[in-house]
C-alpha cells in the first residue's frame, strides 16, 4: 500500500472550473516541479493556463502508513535536505478549495451590545496559513487532524454511539498563550479542505463562555436560547459541518458546580442550566464538532469536559518548535529587507544538529539552536513577538546589519524577555 501525499489547492474565486480537467493539469503540474517537498507552496506555474484559475499549489504532510519501533506513524520529517519525494512512490490526494474573505465576524443577528457569537464560513481567509505558522515537537496537529477526520467519518456512517462511543468534543487545554486556540481554528478550516467532497457547506462558530454566562448576558435567558436557535439553524441547513469553538470552557463547569453547590443567585441558575442542557442537546447533531479550550492545566474534572473524546494538554514549545518559529521570523525579515547584508553562509538548515554543540566556528543554524534552547519556557505568543522586540530595543535602527547582529539582539530579548516575565510572576 503507498503513502499519501496530500495536496491542496486554493482556486481563484472569480474563476468557475471544471474540477476533473483541473487535476489532469495539477497532477501535470505536479509531475514538472522539481524538488517535491513536503510543506512548500508555490505560485507560479509551468503548465499553462493554471495562473488563470488556481492561485497556490500547497504540498502537504506525507502521510506515512508504516510504522515506526514504537507502533507510531511517522511522520514526515525524514526527508532529507534538498531532497525530492518521488511522486510514483505516492498516491497523490488533491483537494481544492475557494476562500471566503469575509473574515470571522460579529454575529450581527442579535443586536451590537449582547452579541457574544463570532461566525464565519469556511474555508476562511482569517485562517489562513495558521495551521502552518503553528510548532510542535509532538505531533499534536496529526493526532487532531486524524482524530477529528475519524469521528466525522464514523459520524457520516452513522456508527451507534451506544455502541461506540464519540461525542466529537476536543479539549485543549495548557498554560495561556500555547497556541490552542489557534489550533482549534486551523484545524476547522483544515478540515473544510479536506473534507470538502463530503460537506457542501462549513462553517465556524465561536462562542466565550465567559462572555456568555456573564451576569450581564445573563439577564436575558432569551438571549441564549436565541442564540441556541440560531445555532440550530445554521445544523440543519442542508448538508453542513459546524465547528464550536468554546474558550475558557471551564467557568461553564465553574457555573454548573456553582448551580450545585446553591451559590449561585436563582436566575442564573435559569440561564446557566439553559446554556448546559442547550450544548447537550446541539452535540446530537451528527454534523458538528465542538472544539473547547482551558488554561486549567490540572485535570478537569467535571460532566461537560468528561465527554470530551480528545483531552490533550498543549505544552510550551520546545527547543526544536522554538528553533522553527525563530527561523520563520528571521527569514520573514531578510525576505522583507529589515535585515540586509545577508552573506552566502547565513541560511538556516530546516533542523538543527542538536549533537554538534562541540563544534567552534557555529553556524549561524547552530547559533540559532543554541538561543532556542536558552528560549525554553517562552510561550508559542511570546516568541511569535520577540523578534520584534529585538528589533525594537536591540537593533534601534531601521534596517539590521547582517543576520549575526540580529542574532545577538534576539539572544539579549530572550534574556530581557525573561527578566521581565519573572518580574510579572513575582508581583503576582
Ligand atoms: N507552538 C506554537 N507555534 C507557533 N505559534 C504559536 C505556538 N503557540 C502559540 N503560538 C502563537 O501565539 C499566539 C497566541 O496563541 P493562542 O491565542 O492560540 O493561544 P491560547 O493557548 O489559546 O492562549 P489563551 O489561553 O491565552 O487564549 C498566536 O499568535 C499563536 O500563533
Amino acid at each position: 500500500m503507498k503513502n499519501t501525499l496530500h495536496v491542496e489547492v486554493l482556486l481563484k474565486t472569480e474563476k468557475a472550473v471544471d474540477i476533473s480537467e483541473l487535476e489532469e493539469s495539477i497532477n501535470l503540474e505536479l509531475k514538472k516541479i522539481k524538488p517535491i517537498i513536503p510543506e512548500s507552496t508555490h505560485t507560479t506555474f509551468i503548465t499553462d493556463g493554471l495562473a488563470d484559475c488556481i492561485k497556490s499549489i500547497q504540498i502537504c504532510e506525507v502521510e506515512n502508513l508504516q510504522e515506526d519501533d514504537n507502533h507510531e506513524r511517522m511522520i514526515n520529517y525524514e526527508l532529507p535536505e534538498g531532497k525530492s519525494l518521488d511522486l510514483d512512490a505516492y498516491t497523490v490526494q488533491i483537494y481544492f478549495y475557494k476562500l471566503d474573505d469575509s473574515g470571522l465576524v460579529d454575529d450581527d443577528t442579535t443586536d451590537e451590545s449582547t452579541c457574544k457569537m463570532r461566525r464565519c464560513i469556511l474555508p476562511n481567509v482569517d485562517f489562513c496559513g495558521i495551521w502552518d505558522s503553528l510548532v510542535y515537537q509532538e505531533p499534536v496537529k496529526e493526532i487532531l487532524l486524524n482524530y477529528a477526520q475519524t469521528g466525522m467519518n464514523f459520524a457520516r456512517h452513522n456508527v451507534n454511539t451506544n455502541i461506540i462511543s464519540y461525542n466529537r468534543l476536543i479539549l485543549l487545554h495548557g498554560l495561556p498563550g500555547t497556541g490552542k486556540t489557534s489550533i482549534c481554528k486551523a484545524l476547522a478550516q483544515k478540515l473544510s479542505i479536506r473534507l470538502s467532497k463530503q460537506y457542501s457547506f462549513f462553517e465556524f462558530i465561536e462562542i466565550n463562555s465567559h462572555n456568555l454566562l456573564s451576569k450581564y448576558f445573563s439577564e436575558s435567558g432569551s438571549l441564549v436560547m436565541s442564540m441556541f436557535q440560531q445555532i440550530k439553524n445554521v445544523l440543519e441547513y442542508g448538508d453542513s459541518l459546524v465547528f464550536i469553538l468554546i474558550d475558557e470552557v471551564e467557568s461553564l463547569t465553574r457555573a454548573r458546580d456553582a448551580v450545585l453547590s446553591g451559590t449561585e443567585p436563582s436566575d442564573s441558575i435559569r440561564v446557566v442550566n439553559a446554556v448546559l442542557t442547550q450544548l447537550d442537546n446541539l452535540r446530537k447533531y451528527p454534523n458538528v464538532i465542538f472544539l473547547t479550550t482551558s488554561n486549567v492545566t490540572e485535570a478537569i474534572d467535571s460532566a461537560f469536559t468528561d465527554r470530551a473524546d480528545i483531552k490533550m494538554l498543549i505544552n510550551p514549545p520546545q527547543e526544536m518548535a522554538i528553533y522553527t518559529i525563530l527561523k520563520a521570523a528571521i527569514e520573514e525579515l531578510i525576505k522583507v529587507g529589515l535585515i540586509i547584508n545577508v552573506e552566502k553562509n547565513d541560511k538556516f538548515d530546516r533542523l538543527p544538529n542538536s549533537n554538534a554543540e562541540e563544534i567552534e566556528d557555529k553556524s549561524t543554524t547552530q547559533k540559532l539552536y543554541e538561543i532556542s534552547k536558552e528560549s525554553v519556557g517562552l510561550s508559542g505568543r511570546v516568541l511569535k513577538k520577540i523578534t520584534f522586540i529585538a528589533h525594537s530595543i536591540f537593533i534601534r535602527k531601521p534596517q539590521c546589519d547582517g543576520v549575526h547582529q540580529f542574532l545577538c539582539a534576539l539572544q539579549k530579548a530572550i534574556k530581557y524577555q525573561k527578566t521581565q516575565d519573572a518580574g510579572i510572576n513575582k508581583v503576582k
